[in-house]
């Protein structure tokens, strides 16, 4: 027998971001080939969002996907999120060149607090939020406590780019394949303070460490390019990335929903004082998932050096949060 059909919330959906990503979950690369889903698409209130919004729904029609059950054009969150079992919450400013993602918090962190808010009142009580719009992990930060009702573990930030990333540099550097890499960890803030950790990965069980045996080169060029990689793009495209993002969006769901068969994973969740996190900041942290649940990896021995990079991107965090405590 067919499965029920699920419900995918998506913001930004007529963005770049969005016309990487949609086609992919009514594929089923998202929540499997046997999952039929509903898409509940939010833009805007704006004539020419909401035109363009129509643009890729008629596209997505004519993909007549297997999988795709119902498209629906929202421009209120209240209708968009109603019901809804998972909700990707894309739809906000970009940076331009020259900008950190910090900046974009006074542009961009109220749309979360409405978000959040319309979340806590009419999604369905098991959703699973991802927030990709930057600042990413505050902004997650910001939805979070604007949904008091919703269990605070259901919002997480977008990390996994800055995963993914990771384990490209590390896969060119060794010569070794991409999907050979296991037990990649990135610590923090989706930004350039970022703790990419690859002393415990390894490549078909041998330690990367000891294949790269380079400690100036993880320092001085593989964190600051995984750190700087987005401004990188965008200095490269004129856009910022969006192929890359949908696809770290689909990995970061897909694993969530599906499970990671033990393999770790990157995730922005919020704190239950792991690590010395203090509660409820919204921290990269490497987990595994299983049954729709993420567990965050215990016992990682945090070196000096790794304190010193894990404390620069937590005081980053909680300055953040501080900035943000009017939108609460
Ligand atoms: N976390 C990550 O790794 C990561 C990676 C790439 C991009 N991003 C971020 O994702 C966001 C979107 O990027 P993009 O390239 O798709 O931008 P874009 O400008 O192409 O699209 C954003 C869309 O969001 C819509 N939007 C704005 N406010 C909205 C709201 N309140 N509700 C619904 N929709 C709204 C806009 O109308 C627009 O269509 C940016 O903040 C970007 O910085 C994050
Ligand atoms: O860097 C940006 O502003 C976009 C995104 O967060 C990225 O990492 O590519």
């Amino acid at each position: 027998m067919s499965k029920k059909p699920v419900r995918v919330a998506v913001t930004g959906a007529a963005g770049q971001i969005g016309y990487a990503l949609l086609f992919r979950i009514a594929s089923g690369e998202m929540l499997g080939k046997d999952q039929p889903v509903i898409l509940q698409l939010l833009e805007i209130p704006d004539e020419k969002a909401q035109n363009a919004l129509k643009g890729v729904i008629m596209e997505l029609e004519d993909c007549a996907f297997p999988l795709l059950a119902g498209v629906e054009a929202h421009s209120d969150p209240m209708t968009a999120f109603k019901d809804t079992d998972y909700a990707l919450l894309v739809g906000s400013r970009p940076r331009g060149p020259g900008m950190e993602r910090a900046e974009l918090l006074a542009v961009n962190g109220a749309i979360f607090t409405t978000q959040g808010k319309a979340l806590n009142a009419v999604a369905s009580r098991n959703v699973k939020v991802l927030v990709v719009g930057n600042p990413a992990n505050t902004n997650a930060y910001i939805a979070m406590k604007s949904a008091p009702d919703l269990p605070a573990k259901n919002f997480t930030a977008m990390l996994r780019l800055d995963h993914n990333r990771a384990a490209s540099q590390l896969a060119a550097k060794t010569g070794k394949a991409v999907a050979s890499i296991e037990k990649l960890a990135v610590w923090g803030n989706h930004s350039p303070t970022m703790y990419a950790d690859y002393r415990n990965a390894t490549i078909d069980g041998a330690s990367v460490k000891d294949l790269i045996n380079d400690e100036t080169w993880n320092r001085e060029t593989f964190l600051p390019t995984v750190g700087k990689r987005g401004a990188a793009i965008i200095a490269a495209r004129g856009l910022s990335s969006a192929a890359s993002a949908a696809n770290a969006a689909i990995d970061h769901m897909r694993d969530w929903a599906l499970g990671t068969n033990g393999k770790w994973v990157t995730m922005g969740i919020p704190s239950n004082g792991e690590y010395g996190i203090p509660k409820e900041v919204m921290f990269g942290y490497p987990v595994t998932c299983e049954g729709g649940e993420y567990k965050i990896v215990q016992g990682i021995e945090i070196d000096a050096f790794s304190q010193e990079c894990i404390n620069k991107t937590l005081k980053e965090l909680t300055d953040e949060q501080d900035g943000v405590k009017h939108l609460l």
